[in-house]
C-alpha cells in the first residue's frame, strides 16, 4: 500500500490541535465478567483483578471524571448446546447483546468507554454497541491472534477466536445464522480494521485476511519496521481519508507471555512493554479513542500471585496510557520554574 508520510504528518498536526478541545471529560468503566467464549474458567474474574490493581484510582488521577458502572450480570440459559461448532451460542449471543446495549448507552451519554473482559468474544458486543452510536468507527485490534475464524474454520469452536468475522460486512452471507446472534448485523468494512501483534494465525484466518486485503502487522512486521512506523502506517490507513472514532480492542496476550502470563492462549514472541505502551500512547495522541476493550486477563492461569498481579497491573498501565498517562510526567502549563528567591527574576519558560 502507499505510504503517505507527509499527509499523515499534516493530519497528525491537525489532530494534535483538535485533541485538546475534543477530549472527553468522562470515562465509563464497564465490567463484563464472561468466559463462555472459550473453555478455560477464570477469565470472568478479569474485571475484579484489574480493578484490584488500582484502575479506578489511576484513571481518577488523570484528567477525567471516572464513572464505574460495575459489572454486567449475564444470564445463562440452562441448555446451551453447540450450534454449528460454536460452543455456548445462546450465552455468547445473549451476553454480547446485553453488552452492546450498555456500550451504546455509555457512548451516547458522552463517555469514553473502557470495557473490561472477560474473554475476547465480548469485542463483538462492545464494537457493535459502539457502532450504533458511531457508524463510521474504525477498529484497531492488538492481539497475538486475528480472532477471524468462521464457525466452520474454527479449530476450537471457541467464539473468542471468531468475533471479528461477525463484524465484517464483506463476510455477510459467509457466516451461518446462529441462534443467539440474530441481533447482529455486520457493521465494519475490512478496510477500517488494522491488526497489530499477530503471530498465531489459523489457515482460515489467513485466507480471509489475504482475500479481503486486511491491513495487519505481525510481530515480524514490527521487528522489521519498528513500532513507530507501524503506528504511522496504521493511522495513515485508518484516518487519512477521514477522522473517525477509534475502537481499540486490546487482548493482553498481544504482550509477550513473560509480561502477561495470566492469560488463556499465550504465544511466545509478543510485544515488549515499551512497544505496547507506545501503541496506546499514540492512540491517545490522536484524540479519537472512543471505546476500548481490555480482555483475556485470567487470574486463575498465573502460576503465582505475582504473575497474576503483574498481568493485571500491565492491563492498568495499558488503559491509563490509552487515556493520557505519559512517560514524560504531567503536562500542566508551567509559567516559571518555582524559585524561593522572591526578589530575583524567575527563569521564564
Ligand atoms: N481471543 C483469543 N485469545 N483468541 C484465541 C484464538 C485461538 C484460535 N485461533 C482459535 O480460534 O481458537
Ligand atoms: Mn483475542
Ligand atoms: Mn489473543
Amino acid at each position: 500500500m502507499a505510504l503517505r508520510g507527509p499527509i499523515f504528518r499534516l493530519l497528525r498536526s491537525q489532530l494534535g490541535h483538535t485533541h485538546q478541545q475534543s477530549r472527553a471529560q468522562s470515562v465509563a468503566v464497564l465490567g463484563a465478567p464472561f468466559s463462555r467464549g472459550q473453555k478455560k474458567r477464570g477469565v470472568e474474574h478479569g474485571p475484579k483483578v484489574i480493578r484490584d490493581a488500582g484502575l479506578i484510582e489511576r484513571l481518577s488521577s488523570l484528567d477525567y471524571s471516572v464513572h464505574d458502572f460495575g459489572d454486567l450480570s449475564f444470564h445463562y440459559p440452562e441448555k446451551d448446546e453447540p450450534y454449528m461448532d460454536v460452543n455456548f451460542p445462546l450465552s455468547v449471543g445473549g451476553a454480547n447483546k446485553m453488552l452492546a446495549g450498555a456500550v451504546s448507552g455509555a457512548v451516547g451519554a458522552g463517555h469514553t468507554v473502557v470495557m473490561l473482559g472477560g474473554d475476547h468474544s465480548l469485542a463483538l458486543g462492545s464494537a457493535a454497541g459502539h457502532a450504533r452510536q458511531c457508524p463510521d468507527l474504525c477498529l484497531i485490534w492488538v492481539d497475538a491472534h486475528p480472532d477471524l475464524n468462521t464457525p466452520m474454520s474454527s479449530p476450537s469452536g471457541n467464539f473468542h477466536g471468531q468475533p471479528v468475522t461477525f463484524m465484517l460486512k464483506e463476510l455477510q452471507g459467509k457466516v451461518p445464522e446462529i441462534r443467539g446472534f440474530s441481533w447482529v448485523k455486520p457493521f465494519l468494512s475490512s478496510r477500517d480494521l488494522v491488526y497489530i501483534g499477530l503471530r498465531d494465525v489459523d489457515p482460515g484466518e489467513y485466507q480471509i485476511m489475504k482475500a479481503l486485503g486486511i491491513q495487519y502487522f505481525s510481530m515480524r512486521d514490527i521487528d522489521r519496521l519498528g513500532i513507530q512506523r507501524v503506528m504511522e502506517v496504521t493511522f495513515d490507513h485508518l484516518l487519512a481519508r477521514k477522522q473517525r472514532p477509534i475502537h481499540l480492542s486490546f487482548d493482553i496476550d498481544s504482550f509477550d507471555p513473560s509480561l502477561a502470563p495470566a492469560t488463556g492462549t499465550p504465544v511466545n514472541g509478543g510485544l515488549t512493554y515499551r512497544e505496547g505502551i507506545y501503541i496506546t500512547e499514540e492512540i491517545h495522541n490522536t484524540g479519537l479513542l472512543s471505546v476500548m476493550d481490555l480482555v483475556e486477563v485470567n487470574p486463575v492461569l498465573g502460576n503465582s500471585r505475582e504473575a497474576t498481579e503483574a498481568t493485571a497491573s500491565l492491563a492498568v498501565d495499558v488503559i491509563a496510557s490509552c487515556l493520557g498517562q505519559t512517560r514524560e510526567g504531567a503536562h500542566m502549563s508551567i509559567d516559571a520554574i518555582p524559585s524561593d528567591k522572591k526578589d530575583t527574576e524567575q527563569l521564564c519558560l
